[in-house]
């Protein structure tokens, strides 16, 4: 058995009246895989911030190697030899990719950088990451990267690192591909054999059972389980993130929706038409429709231009060519006229154009639809509170109060908060930019219900997403994207997930 490699004891963590550590212990020995996983808000970040150095444990003890560890920062926890890989990159895109790799560890000689030394080390580092020289160029500019190379160069930087013996990774994979996630792993394994230890977040348990050895799962703050993945299974694993079975049976809300439903006339006439459409880069060529009552979802690899066809449907991006029906009016359009036709639109970015960071949670959840909340001109803080609850609560997002700032959210909960902002808006036509990405698993069945429940009573969504399974489970019909163009949409029945994958890399004729 190897021996211990980085040990936490007894870690607590406030902030303000969250109590998001309460005494975690963490052991993780070297040469081993280690998962960390819990629900949204489980304290899963604010643990990897402490081992990293970004912030301090307000009581408990670490050490590294057998020797007391308490970083002042992350540049002493980066000279121990503790790196943290971030889930949103951090890479200078102006920067080349051998740039990139030496920041902050440039050699250099009375105040001059020894450049063939830098590109040598920056080589060496990158090889050990994508297994062979030139896979990706030193002098290619980080910007031009695709997210995967992104994703591999950012690991790269931290192996650069002199002494790298721990590597935090946080959601490694969320904005990968299936091809890459393989690659990603073949890398994990390698670095395992040369004795470094990983600390692997992720939400996708599939990939945990696949590449991890052992487990530490969070909850409330606290350790509810740890063990070896040859010992687990999945179902357990999910029990001892939520501590119950509580995901079966219908909410309240979509018990609702679902009543309206049989209510409303089952004529499906469509909500969106987009015919021969294109953006000023992307998307080439995109023809789709979406009726009342149905998810449509669109496939694709990051960067074929799933995002940019829903902006353009939203009217964030301009319409080179073709045209956009909502609601059968035509013409061009601002985000606020197809918020006034009744389109609710979820960005994947989340914090540049989704939420208000420094607002609370009442305050972002209801600002789309303040009426009904109070008289003309006047919102009513309690209604405006009873509402923003009501949605928090359907969504299960972990906060004291809907009086919390944005900003104090985990990850995962600040995406259910741009989501329950959505619902709120009563929108009859949702456009779903990766509406699960880094929600628990819980959650996510949750969220996957509620788009199922919307369609139910009478909505149309259509809906992005990278995760293959996700669009098989909850869409009427499917589309891919390769390379700016929109496939052929066919129903969810005729495709499988290989199909599917083999449209998105453009190895089946995407007609
Ligand atoms: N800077 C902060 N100020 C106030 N509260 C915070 C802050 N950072 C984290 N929290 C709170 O601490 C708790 C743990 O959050 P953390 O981000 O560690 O969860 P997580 O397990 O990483 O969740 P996710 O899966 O959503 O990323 C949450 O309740 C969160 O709201």
């Amino acid at each position: 058995m190897n021996g211990s490699s980085l040990v936490a004891r007894g870690l607590q963590k406030t902030f303000g009246a969250t109590r998001a550590l309460r005494g975690v212990d963490l052991e993780v020995r070297s040469g081993e895989i280690h998962a960390l996983m819990g629900e949204n808000g489980a304290g899963k970040s604010t643990l990897m911030s402490i081992l990293s150095g970004a912030a301090t444990p307000d009581t408990g003890s670490m050490e590294l190697g057998g020797a007391p560890y308490r970083p002042s920062g992350p540049r002493e926890a980066r000279q121990a030899g503790v790196l943290l890989v971030h889930q949103e990159l951090s890479l200078c895109g102006h920067m080349t990719v051998g740039e990139n790799v030496m920041l902050g560890i440039e050699p250099a000689s009375y105040g001059f950088l020894r450049r063939s030394e830098m590109r040598e080390k920056a080589e060496k580092a990158l090889k050990a990451v994508t297994g062979k020289e030139g896979t990706i160029s030193l002098d290619a500019r980080a910007a031009d990267l695709s997210p995967a190379d992104r994703q591999l160069v950012e690991i790269a930087r931290a192996l650069a690192v002199p002494g790298c013996r721990i590597l935090l990774l946080d959601e490694p994979t969320s904005s990968l591909a299936a091809g890459d996630v393989d690659r990603l792993f073949v890398l994990l394994r390698e670095l395992k054999q040369r004795s470094l230890s990983i600390v692997y977040i992720s939400h996708f348990l599939e990939e945990i059972l696949r590449v991890c050895d052992v487990y530490t799962v969070l909850r409330d703050g606290q350790v509810a389980e740890k063990g070896t993945i040859a010992e687990t299974t999945a179902k357990k694993l999910v029990l001892a993130m939520s501590g119950n079975a509580s995901n079966a049976g219908t909410s309240p809300v979509e018990a609702a929706l679902l009543v309206r439903s049989e209510e409303e006339d089952t004529e499906k006439a469509p909500v969106l038409v987009v015919e021969n459409a294109a953006g000023v880069k992307k998307p080439s060529s995109a023809s789709l429709t979406v009726h009342r009552g149905e998810v449509v979802g669109i496939a694709g690899l990051l960067g074929a231009g799933r995002t940019e066809l829903l902006r353009m449907i939203f009217g964030l991006d301009p319409v080179a060519k073709g045209t956009i029906q909502v609601a059968s009016q035509g013409g061009s359009a601002s985000p606020a006229k197809r918020i006034a036709q009744g389109v609710g639109f979820l960005s994947e970015d989340r914090k540049g154009e989704g939420l208000l960071l420094s607002m609370s949670i009442a305050d972002n959840l209801t600002m789309s639809r303040l009426s009904g909340l109070g008289p003309a001109g006047f919102v009513k803080d309690g209604q405006q509170r009873d509402s923003a609850k009501k949605w928090t609560d359907m969504l299960a997002v972990k906060m004291r109060d809907v009086g919390q700032k944005v900003r104090d959210l985990s990850g995962g909960n600040q995406q259910k908060v741009a989501l329950a902002r959505l619902l709120h808006q009563e929108a009859d036509l949702f456009l779903l930019d990766e509406p699960t990405r880094g929600v628990d698993i819980n959650s996510k069945t949750q969220i996957e219900r509620h788009i199922r429940a919307l369609a139910a009573s009478g909505k149309a969504v259509l809906v992005v997403s990278s995760h293959l399974p996700d669009l098989l489970s909850i869409c009427d019909r499917i589309g891919v994207m390769y390379r700016g163009r929109l496939g052929e949409i066919r129903p969810a029945s005729a495709w499988t997930e290989h199909a599917l994958l083999a449209a998105a890399t453009g190895a089946e004729g995407n007609t």
